[in-house]
């Protein structure tokens, strides 16, 4: 029997993924909170809610069981009953700001008043100070930006499940997200995987839970084999994290290998699935940006060490053989985002060409817009299947972004 999630490498046949259908907080905010929300334009939802929804019928005709985020936690949260209801609300509001207080108390009977899956996307999207009839008089409140409209910030980027929480092996990592827009999202998973019946006591392993200080997220943690990481050093995720959740695979599961890849600390490129995903047993998509001269970059192959918790780190440059070392292969094809073009290249990985969401061996899920590179996918034998992406792509983030494996069939 399978446990609820297993997932031993990137491109086994995609059996269950998690998405977050985006809602009101993909467009609950103004254009001077963009930034901080990491978003650069405001998405127009009925529109991204259309190619959400194409995106998950494509996953659904092929094969793919899709579960909702948002449904989820409601459910975890009703399986879990009063109290954990009551915690969890405790926990959101005290990372929201608002450990006691007034306005704790108001935000408290406000969302305790709406049915569990109304509370959850209520949460989600974010509690503007207008909807309640309640003007705030303590000395906190005053002291603070009385024209700021929230009380509680949306999450808009939720619709990027792969982030807070990664499957690994037959377990997970919950991560401490690396900014404040994105740090309460992970709360949902880590109630899901506590309360829902689905994944509740089913020996699932937590290799790395979010009570850290140190930042790891979902986009730079890519399962390249059943014993094999590859993990970013980038905006998101550092080199601590890295070092201890190596140092927890190593004891307690069947991974011996974490390739730490050093990619640029930039918003553009903010995780390693930015710039390069696995698409194949022997083809991956690469970014050429992030490569230097002769197609070169920083990678340490970390193992374990003599003592049980000491690691063995190498230094190593030529990405392509440190590929095929740790995955025992003769060969490998790098395919060029953009085919290499430095315009072409710059403009779609913007837009998350490089960022394929593999479903099967050789078949990946892309973003239409990414023309350029979809067609060399298509010349190096891959199986494209391109959807919309006018709205979703404005999130900066693409299909492998957008979904959170939690079970794949693994590689014969
Ligand atoms: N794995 C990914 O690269 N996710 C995309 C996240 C985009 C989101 N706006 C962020 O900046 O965190």
């Amino acid at each position: 029997m399978t446990t609820p999630i297993h997932v031993t490498s990137e491109i086994g046949k995609l059996k269950t993924v998690m998405l977050k259908r985006p809602d009101v907080e993909v467009e609950n905010f103004t254009p001077d909170m963009m930034s901080r929300l990491l978003f650069d334009d405001i998405p127009y939802l009925p529109i991204a809610q259309q190619e959400h929804d194409n995106f998950a019928k494509v996953l659904r005709e092929n094969g793919t069981e899709v579960l909702y985020l948002e449904k989820l936690s409601a459910e975890a949260l009703d399986d879990g009953g009063e109290e954990v209801k009551l915690n969890f609300l405790q926990q959101m509001l005290t990372e929201s700001g608002y450990m006691a207080g007034t306005i704790h108390d108001v935000l408290k009977e406000y969302l305790l008043s709406l049915d569990t899956q109304a509370m959850v996307n209520k949460i989600m999207g974010g509690v503007r100070k207008d909807e309640l009839d309640f003007t705030p008089s303590d000395l906190v409140s005053a002291a603070e930006d009385s024209d700021y409209p929230f009380f509680m910030d949306p999450m808009p980027n939720l619709y990027f499940t792969r982030d807070p929480a990664a499957s690994i092996g037959d377990g997970l990592s919950i991560n401490h997200m690396t900014f404040a827009a994105r740090q309460r999202e992970s709360l949902f998973m880590e109630t899901i995987i506590k309360y829902h019946h689905r994944f509740a006591n089913k020996g699932l392993n937590v290799w790395r839970d979010r009570n850290h200080t140190t930042r790891i997220e979902g986009g730079d943690e890519l399962v390249l084999s059943d014993h094999v990481m590859a993990i970013g050093v980038s905006q998101r995720t550092s080199a601590n994290a890295i070092e201890d959740i190596a140092r927890n695979l190593f004891k307690d599961s069947n991974f011996d290998t974490v390739i730490a890849i050093r990619i640029p600390h930039n918003h553009a490129m903010m995780h390693l699935d930015t710039v390069f995903t696995m698409i194949n047993t022997d083809q991956f998509t690469v970014h050429p940006g992030i490569l230097g001269e002769g197609g070169h970059i920083d990678t340490w192959t970390i193992t374990p060490g003599k003592g049980t918790e000491d690691l063995h780190l190498e230094h190593k440059t030529d990405l392509k053989q440190v590929l095929k070392d740790a995955l025992g292969l003769d060969d490998l094809d790098l395919i060029p985002t953009g085919n290499g073009d430095p315009i072409v290249a710059g403009r779609e990985q913007w837009n998350d060409g490089s960022n394929t969401l593999a479903i099967a061996p050789g078949v990946v899920v892309t973003y239409n817009r990414n023309y350029v590179s979809n067609e060399l996918l298509r010349k190096h034998g891959l199986k494209v299947i391109d959807i919309l992406s006018s709205e979703l792509s404005r999130g900066r983030g693409g299909p492998r972004c957008m979904s959170m494996p939690l079970v794949r069939e693994d590689l014969k």
